[in-house]
C-alpha cells in the first residue's frame, strides 16, 4: 500500500515537475523581477482607481486594444489606459475591494521566484482566492445600497450578481448566515489556531464572569466608601492597593478548612494573610491530584480540556482497621532474639526497633568480634525461637554497618491506596511516570518513576498479591496521567485480571486496527500486537531522529512548542505502558516468538517511552529467560514457593521468606527493599474506571500500527516453505549476490520491519539458503552462485 501511495505521489511529481528554464536561476531572478514591478504597477493602478475611477469610468467601456490604440482618450489614472483598464476590470467588473487580495497572490509568487517561502503557494492561492470571492459577496451585500449611485462598487459586478441572487432565493438574513458560515469555514481550515482561539475566548468569557462579582463587590464598596468620606478624597484614592487583597481574601471560605486539616496536619501557618492562601491551595492540591503541565504552545491535553482526574473518594481506607504493634510484643521479641543469640554465644551492644506496616526490624550491633556469617546462619534459629515464619536476615544492612533482623506483626497492617495517593510524596512528584507502590519497613511512602526502570518484571506465587500490585502500579498512574499522554496495552492471556479496564479503553487504552476487544487475551493477537509495538518504536525512533531529539521528553518538548511540523509526520507521543499479567502462559505457548519482540522493545524502547511491566506466578528459569533477565533490570517479588524461584527474580533469596498478602522485594539496580504494597480492592478500581468511563473520550482506543506479515497460523519454530513472504524470492537473491545474509540487511533493503525480515530469514534457513543463526557472527550463505539459487528456487515453487 505505501509503496504504491509513493509510487503514484512519485509519477504525479513527474508529471507536474517544473519546466528546466524555471530553475534555472538567472530566469527566476528576472521573472521575480518583472512579477515584483507588475505587483507595484497594479497596486498602484488600484489605489489610483479611487480617486480616478469616476473620471476614467465613460472611458473604460471599450476593449483594451481598442483603448490603448485611440490617441483622442486620456485617463486619469496614475498608471494610464491599461492601469485604468485593470483597475476597473478587477474592481468593478470584478471582485470590488477583494482585488487587493490578488495582489497579495502576486507578492508570494514573485518572493517565490526569488526563493522565499513566506507561505504554501497552493494554500495561499486557494484561501486568497475563497477570500476574494467572500469578501465580494460580502462587500456587495452590506454596500449595495449605499454606493449604488458611486462609480464605485465594493463588492464588483461578482459580488452584486451573486448577493442578489442569494437574497432572492434565502432572503437577506439566509444570505447573512451564509456568509458567516461561509467564513468561518474559511477560517477554519485556513488556520490551524482557530478553533483554539474561539474555545479561548469563550474560556476567557467564563472566567471574566466567574470574576465579575468580585471586581463590582470591589467597586461597591470603594463606591460606598468615596461617599462617605467625600472630605477625603486623596486618602480613599490611596487605600484603594489595600483593598483589593483583603476583599480577595474574604472570599476564600471556598476552601473548607477541614480539608486543610485532613491532609496536612496544622503546622507552621502564618500570621500573614498571603501566606494562609498559599496553604489553602496546597492542602487543594493533595486532595485532588492536579498535574497537568503549565499550558504551552500546543496543549495535547485540549481535545479532552475538560477531563477531570479520578478523584481521592473513589478509593477506600482500608487503615482504619490495623491494629498497632504493642509493646509487649516487641519487647517479647527483642528478648527472645537477644536470648538466641546468646545461646550461641553472640553478644550485642545495641538492639534498636523500627516498626513497620508488616515487619518489625530489630537492627542489632554486635559486641566486637562477632563474625557476621555467624548470625545469618541463625536465621532458622531465629525463626523458630519467634515461632514466626518469614524472619529475615539482613547482614549487614547497606551503609549502616548493623545487621538487620525482620520479624512479622502478629497482625499485619493493609496500606489503603487511599492514603498512598493522597501522600504529599506521590502528589507532588515530578516522575513521568509515577507509580506509588506502598510502604517500606519504615512507613515511607514509596514511588518509583516508570520510565527510569524503564520495564518491570514481577514474580509472586499464586495469591500473593501481585494482581492488587498491578492494580497499584496503573492505579497510581491513571491518577496522575491526563489521557492524551499515556496509553495501556494490556496483555491478559488468564482473561479476568484486566478486564475490568476494558471500560476506559476510549481514554486510556491502545490496540490493533479493527480489533473489537480492547483487553487482549489470543495468543496469536499478543505475538501481532508485540510486532506492532515494534513497528510504533521503530517509526517513534525515526521521528526522534528527523527532530534531533534524543528522548520522548525532548521530542515532545518540541512538539508542543510548535517547532515539529505535524504535516511532516511529526505528533504528540503518549508514553505506552504494556503490561502482561501471565507472561508464563506466553512463553509456554508462543516461545520465541513473544520473547524476541518482547526482548527488542525491552533493549530500545526506554527512549521513545514504551515501557513493559510483565508478571508471572511461575517465576521459573524456563520463564524467566537470560534475554528477559538481562533486559528486565527493575523487578518485584512477592512471596515465592522456592529460594531456588528466589534466585530466578532477583538473583538472591528472600522473595521465598515474605509472608504474602503485598509483602514484597522490589529490587532496583541492586538495592533491595521491602515494601508492603498498597491495597487497592476490584470495587475501589471499578470506581475509578467508571469515573473515566463516563467522561468525554476520543473517538476510539489509541490505534497502533498494523503489522504486515502476519500469519496468524504460523507457530513457533515451525517454518512452512509453502506459505512464503511475498518478498522471499527477491530476498533470496539480494543474499546470494551479497553472500551476506543479515536479517537487518533484508529489513534495511526492503524498508520492512524487523520481525517480518526476520521470518524472511527464518525461512531462507528452510530452503537451505543461509546458514543458521550464529550469536554476533553473520549467518553463512549456503549457495554460492545465482545458477544454484535459481534452481533452488524452481525446486520450491514445484
Ligand atoms: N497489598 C495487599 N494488602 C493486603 N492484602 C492483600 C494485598 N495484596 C493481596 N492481598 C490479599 O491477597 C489476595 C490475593 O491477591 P491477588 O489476587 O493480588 O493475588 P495474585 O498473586 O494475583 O494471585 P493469582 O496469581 O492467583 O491471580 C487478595 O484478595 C487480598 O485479600
Amino acid at each position: 500500500m505505501a509503496t504504491k501511495k509513493k509510487s503514484k505521489a512519485k509519477s504525479k511529481r513527474k508529471i507536474f515537475s517544473k519546466p528546466k528554464f524555471l530553475t534555472d536561476e538567472r530566469t527566476r531572478f528576472i521573472l521575480g523581477i518583472t512579477l515584483s514591478l507588475f505587483t507595484l504597477y497594479t497596486s498602484l493602478a488600484f489605489v489610483s482607481f479611487f480617486f480616478t475611477g469616476g473620471a476614467d469610468q465613460s472611458k473604460l467601456d471599450i476593449k483594451w486594444l481598442e483603448l490603448i490604440t485611440d490617441s483622442e482618450i486620456r485617463v486619469e489614472n496614475w498608471t494610464g489606459k491599461t492601469g485604468a483598464y485593470l483597475s476597473n476590470l478587477f474592481i468593478n467588473k470584478g471582485f470590488g475591494i477583494a482585488s487587493f487580495s490578488f495582489l497579495y497572490v502576486m507578492l508570494v509568487l514573485s518572493l517565490r521566484s526569488w526563493g522565499v517561502k513566506i507561505q504554501s503557494l497552493r494554500k495561499s492561492i486557494l484561501y486568497t482566492l475563497l477570500f476574494s470571492i467572500w469578501l465580494s459577496i460580502g462587500m456587495a451585500f452590506v454596500f449595495v445600497d449605499s454606493t449604488s449611485d458611486s462609480f464605485l462598487f465594493l463588492g464588483g459586478s461578482h459580488g452584486f450578481f451573486i448577493s442578489e441572487w442569494l437574497i432572492s432565493i434565502i432572503g437577506s438574513v439566509g444570505t447573512l448566515f451564509v456568509l458567516i458560515l461561509t467564513l468561518l469555514c474559511i477560517l477554519t481550515f485556513g488556520f490551524q489556531n482557530t478553533v483554539g482561539f474561539f474555545k479561548g475566548l469563550v474560556k476567557r468569557k467564563e472566567k471574566a464572569t466567574e470574576e465579575t462579582p468580585i471586581q463590582e463587590e470591589v467597586e461597591e464598596e470603594l463606591v460606598a466608601d468615596n461617599s462617605k468620606e467625600e472630605s477625603f478624597e486623596e486618602e480613599t484614592f490611596q487605600d484603594i492597593p489595600e483593598f483589593e487583597p483583603e476583599v480577595l481574601l474574604s472570599t476564600e471560605p471556598e476552601i473548607p478548612v477541614e480539608q486543610i486539616d485532613e491532609t496536612i496536619p496544622a503546622e507552621n501557618k502564618d500570621e500573614d494573610d498571603v501566606e494562609l492562601k498559599i496553604e489553602a491551595v496546597r492542602a487543594q492540591e493533595e486532595t485532588v491530584p492536579i498535574n497537568q503541565e503549565p499550558l504551552e504552545d500546543f496543549d495535547p491535553t485540549l481535545d479532552l480540556s475538560r477531563y477531570k482526574f479520578p478523584t481521592i473518594d473513589l478509593l477506600e481506607d482500608h487503615q482504619i482497621n490495623n491494629s498497632i504493634v504493642s509493646k509487649e510484643e516487641l519487647e517479647s521479641n527483642k528478648n527472645k532474639i537477644v536470648e538466641t543469640l546468646r545461646h550461641y554465644k553472640i553478644e550485642i551492644v545495641q538492639i534498636k526497633a523500627t516498626i513497620g506496616p508488616t515487619v518489625t526490624l530489630y537492627e542489632i550491633v554486635p559486641a566486637p568480634g562477632v563474625r557476621i556469617s555467624k548470625i545469618k546462619n541463625l536465621e532458622d534459629d531465629i525463626a523458630l525461637s519467634l515461632s514466626a515464619l518469614g524472619i529475615r536476615i539482613i547482614a549487614p544492612i547497606p551503609g549502616k554497618g548493623t545487621i538487620g533482623i525482620e520479624v512479622p506483626n502478629r497482625t499485619p497492617e493493609i496500606v489503603s491506596m487511599k492514603n498512598i495517593i493522597a501522600s504529599k510524596k506521590f502528589q507532588e512528584s515530578k516522575f513521568a511516570l509515577p507509580v506509588a507502590l506502598g510502604r517500606t519497613i519504615s512507613n515511607e511512602t514509596y514511588t518509583l518513576d516508570l520510565t527510569k526502570m524503564p520495564h518491570l518484571l514481577v514474580a509472586g506465587a499464586t495469591g500473593q498479591g501481585k494482581s492488587v500490585g498491578l492494580n497499584a502500579i496503573i492505579t497510581s498512574l491513571l491518577y496522575k496521567k491526563h489521557p492524551s499522554q499515556l496509553k495501556f496495552v494490556l496483555i491478559d492471556p488468564k482473561k479476568v485480571e484486566l478486564s475490568i479496564y476494558s471500560t476506559i479503553e476510549k481514554h486510556f487504552l491502545a490496540k490493533l486496527p479493527d480489533e473489537e476487544e480492547p483487553i487482549i487475551t489470543d495468543i496469536h493477537k499478543v505475538i501481532t500486537t508485540l510486532n506492532s509495538l515494534c513497528i510504533e518504536m521503530d517509526s517513534r525512533y525515526d521521528l526522534l531522529k528527523k527532530a534531533h531529539a534524543r528522548n520522548i521528553k525532548e521530542y515532545n518538548a518540541k512538539f508542543v512548542k510548535r517547532k515539529l511540523n505535524p504535516e511532516n509526520g511529526h505528533r504528540y507521543l503518549p508514553y505506552i505502558v504494556v503490561i502482561i499479567d501471565e507472561f508464563a502462559d506466553l512463553i509456554m505457548t508462543a516461545g520465541k516468538e513473544v520473547e524476541a519482540p518482547i526482548a527488542r522493545i525491552a533493549q530500545l524502547a526506554r527512549a521513545i517511552g514504551i515501557h513493559m511491566i510483565i508478571a508471572t506466578q511461575r517465576p521459573s528459569t524456563n520463564i524467566i529467560t537470560g534475554v528477559i533477565k538481562a533486559n528486565f533490570p527493575a523487578r518485584i517479588a512477592f512471596k515465592v514457593a522456592s529460594m531456588i524461584d528466589s534466585r530466578t527474580i532477583l538473583d538472591s533469596p528472600g522473595a521465598n521468606q515474605l509472608i504474602g498478602r503485598g509483602d514484597m522485594l522490589v529490587s532496583i539496580s541492586s538495592d533491595l527493599v521491602r515494601v508492603q504494597c498498597a491495597f487497592v480492592d476490584t470495587p475501589e478500581v471499578e470506581a475509578i474506571t467508571d469515573f473515566i468511563k463516563d467522561q468525554q473520550s476520543y473517538p476510539s482506543a489509541l490505534m497502533l500500527p498494523e503489522y504486515v506479515g502476519e500469519s496468524s497460523e504460523s507457530t513457533a519454530g515451525e517454518v512452512d516453505l509453502q506459505k512464503r513472504d511475498a518478498l522471499f524470492e527477491e530476498a533470496a537473491r539480494l543474499v546470494v549476490t551479497s553472500q551476506q545474509g543479515s536479517t537487518s540487511g533484508i529489513q534495511r533493503r526492503f524498508s520492512i520491519g524487523y520481525n517480518r525480515a526476520g521470518r524472511i530469514v527464518d525461512q531462507l534457513e528452510a530452503a537451505g539458503i543461509v546458514g543458521p543463526f550464529e550469536g554476533s557472527k553473520a549467518r553463512q550463505v549456503l549457495v554460492q552462485d545465482e545458477y544454484s539459487l535459481e534452481q533452488l528456487l524452481n525446486n520450491i515453487s514445484n
